[in-house]
Order: structure tokens, then sequence, then C-alpha cells
């Protein structure tokens, strides 16, 4: 079943669904996310790749407004997130790299809590409930405690609460994280899904292969700065894994952000 998304209606939100200009973020006292710009547009499927410690997770985290940029900006349907973070957050559904959840809450109150601090209440979380439950087959699982689930299970109830309200924006972190092969064949699918049904996606991965499964774009990060932003296209997916590669490899020597301008 394809759940129609979102908040707001398509046409109220802008082209360039979310701007990030210049954002930096240290982390421990060392730079995490440097000068980092880049727009996505409505509809997109970015693909947010790097090596470990690159820091994908800390710019997901300031996009999902759970981390404030040190400097730089972020705007969401043509707002400063900064300012407007409540409206920003119903915009938005974040799975996060480990989501973060409540043991003693079961699977419905979960689902309860999200949608309620997304904006929704009476039969509209009922009928939203009812609804992610059905399509991640959490049925079975709905009265358990958080606690008690598999790390596959915790991750399936991660997306149900970054979907429940139905986000104009989906931002995952690592999402094939923990699933067995089945799962992330579901996991693609159900993006897929997503995307035909108007919303926009940026996913993190160390894994080209998750990139070029559902996305159309990919941005590669390196030491906390962006090496690389293009579209994927089917046969192009050698040379990006050289291009992964190289990055990788020279340590970030390479020229930063030269294909920025092939993106969008
Ligand atoms: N909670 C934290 N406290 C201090 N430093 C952190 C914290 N989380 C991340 N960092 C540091 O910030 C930098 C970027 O980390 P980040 O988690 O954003 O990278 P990542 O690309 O998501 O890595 P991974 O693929 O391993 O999850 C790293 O140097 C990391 O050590």
């Amino acid at each position: 079943m394809t759940m129609p998304n979102a908040v707001l209606p398509q046409d109220i939100l802008e082209p360039d669904l979310l701007r990030l200009d210049r954002l930096s973020r240290h982390r421990a006292g060392r730079p995490a996310v440097q000068d980092l710009s880049l727009t996505l547009k409505r509809g997109q499927v970015l693909g947010l790749l790097g090596v470990n410690g690159a820091g994908k997770s800390t710019t997901l985290s300031m996009i999902a407004g759970a981390l404030r940029p040190d400097s730089g900006t972020i705007a969401l349907n043509g707002e400063d997130f900064l300012e407007h973070p409540e409206r920003a957050r119903r915009l938005i559904g974040w799975l996060p790299e480990r989501a973060p959840q409540w043991p003693e809450l079961t699977v419905g109150e979960h689902l309860d809590t999200h949608g309620r601090l997304r904006g929704l209440n009476g039969v509209a979380l009922k009928q939203a409930r009812e609804a992610i439950v059905e399509r991640l087959e959490l049925g079975p699982l709905q009265r358990r405690l958080a606690g008690v689930l598999s790390q596959g299970q915790r991750q399936r109830l991660g997306l149900a609460c970054a979907l429940v309200h139905k986000p104009a924006l989906l931002v995952l972190d690592e999402p094939a994280n923990a699933l067995d092969p089945i799962q992330v064949a579901a996991l693609r699918t159900l993006i897929r899904e997503q995307v035909s049904a108007g919303t926009t996606v940026i996913l993190s991965t160390h894994l080209l292969a998750e990139v070029t499964a559902v996305c159309d774009r990919v941005a590669i990060l390196h030491e906390g700065r962006l090496h690389h932003d293009g579209p994927i296209t089917d046969g192009d997916h050698k040379a990006l894994e050289q291009t992964f590669f190289d990055i990788a490899m020279r340590g970030g020597d390479s020229t930063p952000s030269a294909d920025r301008s092939r993106a969008a």
C-alpha cells in the first residue's frame, strides 16, 4: 500500500526543499562538518556517502534539528530551520543512526508519541498509526516493549516512527543497519514507494551499493567536507566507485566540490 504524503500538499512545498549553506560543526574539539553547502530539490533521493567518521551522522543530525550547527544556515521549505524548529520537525521524518527508543514503552506507544510530537492526535493519529503498522508489518509487535526487540525489529520501529506523520523530507541515517537481506530489499521498496508518493529523501551510508540501489544523486563527504556531488546514472557505477575510492584513499586531497555544479 502506498501512503500519500505529506503534512503539506505538494504544491506548497518549495522546489528547493532543503538548503544547507556553509554548515560547520565541531565535535569533541575537532571539525566534524566543514563549510557544507548543498541544495536538495523536492522529490530527489540523495545518498550521503562517506567512510566511517566522514561527518554523515553529524550532518543528518543538524538537518533533523538534533544538533545545532556552529555556523551556517539550514532552510527547509524556504524557512530558516533554526528560527522555526517546530514547523520544520513536522516536515521531517528522521531515523537516527541509533534509533533512540525508550525500552519501557511498547511499539504502539512509540508510534503514538512520535505522531503526537509531530502534531497528530485523535482520529488522524489512530489512522496514521494503523497505516504504518500495517505497512511495516508491526502488528504482532504492537504491544511488545521496545527494550526486548531484536536489532532488526528496532530498526523497523525506528523507520515507522520516522514515517508515521508522512513527512515531506525523510532523513535516514544508515537505514540498512542490522537488517537482513530480505529486509534490505523491503527497505528499498519502501523508499521507492515513499519517493513515488512525493517524499524527498536523504540517506547516509558507507556502502556505494546502498546509494546506487535507490538514489538519483550522490554527495561524498570526507573529513567533514563535500568532495563530490552529482547525479547517478545507469552505467556510471564503476566510475563512481573509483571516485569514492580515490576520495577515501587520498584522505581528502581531491579538489573539494569539483563536481558540485553537476548536481540538481
Ligand atoms: N557524540 C560524539 N561526541 C564526540 N565526537 C563525535 C560524536 N559523534 C561523532 N563524533 C566525531 O565527529 C566526527 C564525524 O562523525 P560522524 O558520526 O558524523 O561520522 P559518520 O560519517 O556518520 O561516521 P560512521 O559512518 O562511522 O557513523 C568523527 O570524528 C567522530 O569521532
